[in-house]
């Protein structure tokens, strides 16, 4: 019987604890937040399906601007996350979570539908006081752009079945910190289309030297085959003018014999002359004395 009451007190104990440490519905919500300094500024229409929408606040950091630093907003002021990209995004708001409550965050689903990928944590610990930062990538294939004062950031509130205070090293953020920044500034963030853009540059490249390398085999093929008709008229050239000169001094040296001849013969005649003359003027003189 002792036994029966202790275990029916035990499970109405847990039964107790499992009802208090439930999420906040919306009329929860309003009440908690309403006239308490939870969520500074507070606007009680951003509430919504149990879940209050922060905004993305007057901080944000890209790794694609250069220099990579911390850059401020003005109202409504726009920021354009490319793809490939990482930001750092700082709330609008200051929260301050209760001792006795844990928080939830995300990032709205229409804007993760584009491809925005939240990498920082999903809680906020009991007791933590700061604005929130988010982490985010944009995985998606287009630009996405936000803009300051847009609520991007939903945080719903359970509750805890005892109160703690906050541990930790993020209490009191009022601005993107140090140690983030630094980390994402760390070389350079390839982001897909600027490869997709260097791989084309590549493409491009390698096409062009295909052409200066096709270019040149032609040139040297062309003066290869110059070059041997070039030879071949010379030997032709040289050839000739061998024959040319063979011809002439043939040619001289036969018209040298000749003219030896000539004149050979050409004197002959004259001492046959010489002779006839002689004998005649003998003959005449050999009658006159006669
Ligand atoms: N997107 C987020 C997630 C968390 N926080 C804040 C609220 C959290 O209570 C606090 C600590 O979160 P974590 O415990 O996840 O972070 P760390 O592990 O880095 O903290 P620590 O090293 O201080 O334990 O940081 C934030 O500002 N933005």
């Amino acid at each position: 019987m002792i036994f029966l009451q202790i275990y029916v007190r035990k499970s109405y104990i847990q039964n107790f604890y499992f009802s208090v440490m439930a999420f906040l519905g919306t009329k929860n919500l309003l009440q908690l937040l309403k006239g308490a300094d939870i969520i500074t500024p507070f606007n009680q229409d951003r509430i919504k399906n149990g879940s209050y929408e922060l905004s993305l606040g007057d901080q944000v950091f890209q790794t694609d601007t250069k220099p990579r630093s911390v850059k401020s907003l003005n109202s409504g002021q726009k920021i354009h996350i490319e793809p490939g990209q990482f930001a750092l995004l700082l709330t609008e708001e200051t929260v301050k979570i209760p001792k006795d409550k844990i928080a939830f965050i995300s990032i709205k689903a229409g804007i993760k539908f584009k491809g925005l990928v939240n990498v920082s944590g999903f809680h906020v610990d009991p007791g933590f006081e700061g604005k929130l930062l988010f982490s985010v990538y944009n995985a998606g294939p287009a630009t996405i752009v936000l803009s300051r004062g847009s609520r991007y950031f939903p945080i719903w509130f359970a509750d805890l079945n005892e109160s703690q205070d906050y541990v930790g090293t993020h209490d009191k953020q009022v601005n993107i910190p140090n140690e983030p920044v630094e980390a994402l500034s760390q070389g350079e963030i390839a982001s897909p289309s600027v490869l997709s853009a260097r791989i084309d540059d590549v493409k491009h490249m390698k096409t062009k030297i295909e052409w200066a390398v096709l270019a040149i085999l032609t040139l040297m093929i062309a003066l290869s085959v110059k070059f041997c008709t070039d030879a071949n008229k010379l030997k032709e050239a040289v050839d000739y003018g061998y024959k040319k000169k063979t011809e002439e001094i043939i040619h001289d040296s036969t018209y040298k014999k000749m003219q030896s001849g000539i004149n050979i013969l050409s004197n002959k005649i004259d001492s046959l002359i010489k002779v006839t003359t002689q004998r005649s003027d003998s003959t005449k003189h050999n009658k006159v004395r006669q």
